[in-house]
C-alpha cells in the first residue's frame, strides 16, 4: 500500500512550532487552489478566506488578550499571555470561514462538511509543498467579538485557523485510531 505514504506521512506541526520563511504569496494561492478541490454539494463554495500575516498577527493576538480579560478580569496573566501570543508563532494564519447558505436544499450542515474538508485539504497542500501546518479553533473561533473583529458576516463562521510556516523540529506522531475497532460489517 504504499500509494498510501503521503497520507500516512500527513501530521499536524504544533503551530508554538511553526516558523519562518512561511508560504508566499504565489504559495499560498497554490495551496488554497488545490484545497477548493473539494467535494461541494451543490457547488455553492460556501467558504472564504482571510490571510494574516505579520503585525495583523499581533494585532489579533492583542484584542483576544483584551476580550480574555473583558470575559474574566480575574483571568492569570499566564492565560492572558497565551492568549496574546496565540497567532504570533506561525509566520501565517488562513482563517477558513465558513458561509453557509441558510435554507438550501443542501443542508447547512453539508456545506460545514466541505468547509472542513477544505481545512483538511489546506493541512494536505501545506505538507506537500514542505511546510508544517496545524488547525486550530479555541474559544476565539465562536466568540461573537473576535468574529466581527475578523469581519465576518452574521452567520459566517471560523472552521479553523490555520496555522502555517516552516516546521523547527520533526513534528511528534501520535498514537492513531485503531480502524479495526472502528470498522464493522453492516447488513440487514
Ligand atoms: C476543527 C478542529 C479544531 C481544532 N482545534 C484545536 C485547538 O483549538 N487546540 C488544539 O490543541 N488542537 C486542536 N485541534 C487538533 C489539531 O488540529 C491536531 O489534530 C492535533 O494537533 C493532532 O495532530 P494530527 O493532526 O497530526 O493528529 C483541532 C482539530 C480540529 C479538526
Amino acid at each position: 500500500m504504499n500509494e498510501l505514504h503521503f497520507l500516512r506521512a500527513r501530521r499536524s506541526v504544533p503551530s508554538r512550532l511553526l516558523q519562518e520563511p512561511g508560504p508566499d504569496a504565489a504559495q499560498l494561492r497554490a495551496m488554497l487552489a488545490e484545497a477548493v478541490r473539494v467535494p461541494d454539494h451543490g457547488k455553492l463554495a460556501p467558504w472564504r478566506f482571510l490571510a494574516i500575516r505579520g503585525d495583523a498577527r499581533h494585532a489579533l493576538g492583542e484584542r483576544l488578550a483584551a476580550r480574555c480579560l473583558e470575559k474574566d478580569p480575574a483571568a492569570p496573566a499566564a492565560v492572558v499571555d497565551k492568549d496574546r501570543q496565540r497567532f504570533s508563532h506561525a509566520p501565517l494564519v488562513v482563517v477558513v470561514v465558513g458561509c453557509p447558505v441558510p435554507g438550501h436544499k443542501v443542508p447547512v450542515q453539508e456545506q460545514l462538511l466541505s468547509g472542513g474538508a477544505v481545512c483538511f485539504a489546506l493541512l494536505q497542500a501545506a505538507q506537500a509543498l514542505g511546510f508544517g501546518a496545524q488547525w486550530l479553533t479555541g474559544w476565539a473561533a465562536y466568540d461573537p467579538q473576535i468574529k466581527q473583529f475578523l469581519g465576518l458576516d452574521e452567520g459566517e463562521q471560523v472552521l479553523g485557523f490555520m496555522h502555517l510556516g516552516t516546521a523547527a523540529e520533526a513534528a511528534p506522531e501520535r498514537q492513531r485510531p485503531d480502524v479495526d475497532a472502528l470498522l464493522a460489517p453492516w447488513q440487514p
